[in-house]
């Protein structure tokens, strides 16, 4: 929502995403989310920019190794910096921009994103992460019309911690739509 709120084109764009998928005779559900393909863009670049585990969990090897031509003995703990991989201008064009274009038609497709880790210990819940973000954020994006407090810009500042907080809390302001009224009672 943070991201949203500092870019209003992106999120005028999911909502008539939503208007046009969904409507307003009913609210979007878990089996809408697949079908979605901007909210799906907008998650995805918001776990890019903003992964909510930045380091993943710790690893360790269980075996001497080489990684990218060092020696790693068995038992060393290992950490991977999801955070920098994801902003790897070698990798993805204008890395600190929010641009959930980017993930479009399966333009990214093969790109170092890795928001629930990867392999064998990859987070088991993401499928039910993403329903239920998606869920949630459109939920908000279909049945309010969403603005800052006094028009300034949102706060984006990273706090400390194994996830990665907001260093100021969100403020909004938000109305619901004129249309959704008959779903909002
Ligand atoms: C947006 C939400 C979530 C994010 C971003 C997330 C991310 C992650 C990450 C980065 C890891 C470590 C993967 C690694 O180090 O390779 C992890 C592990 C794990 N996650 Fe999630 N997770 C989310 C939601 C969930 C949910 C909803 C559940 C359970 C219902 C869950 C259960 C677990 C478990 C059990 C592990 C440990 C897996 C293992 O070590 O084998 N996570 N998650």
């Amino acid at each position: 929502m943070s991201l949203l709120l500092n870019h209003p084109a992106a999120l005028k764009k999911a909502q008539a995403e939503m208007d046009a998928s969904i409507g307003a005779s009913r609210m979007v559900a878990a089996d809408d989310v697949p079908r979605l393909s901007y909210l799906q863009c907008i998650i995805n670049e918001t776990l890019r920019l903003y992964p909510a585990a930045p380091l993943l969990l710790p690893h360790e090897s269980s075996a001497d190794c080489k990684v990218g031509g060092y020696d790693v003995p068995s038992g060393t703990m290992l950490i991977v910096n999801a955070y920098a991989i994801h902003r790897d201008p070698a990798v993805w064009e204008d890395p600190a921009a929010f641009r959930p274009e980017r993930f479009e038609d399966g333009k990214a497709d093969g790109l170092l994103l890795m928001p629930f880790g990867m392999g064998r210990r990859r987070c088991p819940g993401e499928t039910l992460a993403l329903q239920t973000v998606g869920v949630v954020l459109g939920t908000l994006v279909q049945c309010f019309d969403w603005d800052r407090v006094d028009g300034a810009e949102v706060d984006m500042t990273e706090g400390v911690g194994i996830t990665m907080p907001k260093a100021v809390a969100l403020e909004a302001v938000c109305r619901p739509r004129a249309a959704m009224g008959g779903q909002l009672q």
